[in-house]
């Protein structure tokens, strides 16, 4: 077989090569002409999946080791007859860590608790479902929009609700462009306009969901927003101008958990696994690299005591700071005269992160166990508290 393999999808040859050949090609740059003879493509997010690029191959099955599908033109490859399978929920803790994050650094602006802001959720699957969970869990009030989803259970209510009444608005919808509620700059000018004062407009799902020209009107209407952009609509080639108007920007990271990153390799392996009838002869468990911080023993005897949330916030960083990421950003793309190629190796020589559930927390006692589980952590409930 020959495998054609973005290089960016880690461990893809351990998963693969006893299959064959395989390839490794940069995403931007995978080829009609590359892909004739192949069998299988792998891919991440920025190549697009077509019929210009499938049309005169061999290719049997398509496997994205991402949550989002946008790139891929699912109705053609269904038409050919030609197997697929993307990795839904491969990184959403990752996700969810990022925007934990970004709460932590709006708490320290604000100088306020995580539980004093409300946050509306738009688009509760994967992602934002489990956001609102944690957040739910650590007593943050949240509201959804969410126009597929029905349950009684959940704080559903308009977009107009969420644009209005909470503090953060974060957005984790697929970019569409048809169906009954396309989210192809679902956010525009009047829904900008609707932000209450000095709310904090968060976007980790895809750049088009938000208008980028009137989010630039808007801004310079309003020096209350403040905004954390993961996602770009021009992404690789980031308007600067924009860059410099936005409280936190990384360059479509918050995905990029290790975990989150070999969770994607190891689902399109499974998947490729069963279209071609193949045994599953390899696992990520087998491969995971052990975490360099994989156990604390807390000692909660800080004088007056450290509440759940500004621990939490303190042991969320040593993860994972999004601040670290921002910088990054600005510094590299600030000292460049080639935004897009700048943007594409912030991603590629994105450095190791690991999420919160690597990391098994002992001696948070009853009270703080609650809220540290809710950000993820594992709590070992074996060792004794040593408070
Ligand atoms: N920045 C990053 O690194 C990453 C970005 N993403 C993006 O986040 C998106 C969401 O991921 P998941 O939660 O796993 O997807 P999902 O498919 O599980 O959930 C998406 C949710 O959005 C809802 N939705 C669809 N149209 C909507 C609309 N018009 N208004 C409100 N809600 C709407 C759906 O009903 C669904 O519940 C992905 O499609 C991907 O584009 C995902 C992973 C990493
Ligand atoms: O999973 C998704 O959807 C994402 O947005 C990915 O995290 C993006 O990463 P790349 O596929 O572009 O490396």
């Amino acid at each position: 077989m020959k495998i054609v393999a973005d290089e960016n999808m880690p461990l893809v040859r351990e998963f693969f090569s006893a299959w064959g050949e395989v390839v490794p090609v940069a995403g931007r740059e995978i080829t009609a002409d590359q892909v004739a003879d192949a069998d299988l493509l792998l891919v991440r997010s920025i190549t697009r999946v077509d019929k210009a690029l499938l049309g005169q191959s061999a290719v049997r099955f398509v496997g994205s080791a991402t949550i989002g599908t946008d790139h891929v033109d699912r109705q053609w490859l269904q038409q050919q007859g030609i197997g697929f399978s993307a990795a839904p929920g491969c990184n959403a803790a990752a996700v969810v860590q990022y925007v934990l994050s970004v709460l932590a650094t709006l708490c320290d602006w604000r100088q306020c608790t995580l539980a004093s802001l409300s946050v509306g959720i738009v688009g509760a699957g994967n992602v934002g479902g489990r956001l609102y969970r944690q957040l739910s869990a650590l007593g943050v009030e949240c509201r959804i929009n969410d126009p597929f989803l029905e349950d009684p259970n959940l704080p559903l209510c308009s977009l107009d609700e969420v644009l209005e009444r909470s503090d953060v608005v974060s957005l984790h919808t697929p970019l569409t462009r048809s169906g009954p509620f396309p989210t192809w700059h679902l956010i525009g000018e009047s829904q900008l306009e609707r932000l209450s004062t000095g709310a904090l407009l968060i976007n980790s799902g895809r750049g088009a969901v938000v208008e980028q020209a009137a989010l630039l009107k808007v801004l310079n209407r309003r020096p209350d927003l403040r905004v954390a952009l993961d996602v770009w609509e021009t992404e690789p080639d980031v308007d600067l101008t924009l860059l410099e108007r936005v409280d936190l920007a990384t360059p479509h990271i918050a995905g990029y958990s290790l975990e989150g990153r070999l969770r994607g390799t190891e689902m399109v392996y499974q998947a490729a696994c069963a279209f071609f009838d193949r045994p599953q002869s390899c696992t990520l468990q087998q491969l995971m690299p052990r975490p360099l911080l994989q156990a604390l023993q807390l000692s909660c005897d800080t004088s007056p005591p450290e509440s759940d949330d500004a621990l939490g916030r303190r042991l969320g960083r040593l993860l994972y700071d999004v601040r670290e990421d921002d910088l990054r950003m600005r510094q590299q793309l600030g000292a460049s005269d080639q935004v897009a190629l700048t943007f594409d190796r912030l991603r590629k020589n994105y450095p190791m992160r690991r999420e919160n559930s690597s990391l098994s927390l002992s001696g948070a006692g009853s009270a703080l166990s609650a809220g540290l589980q809710a950000l993820g952590f594992t709590i070992n409930p074996d060792k004794e508290e040593s408070l």
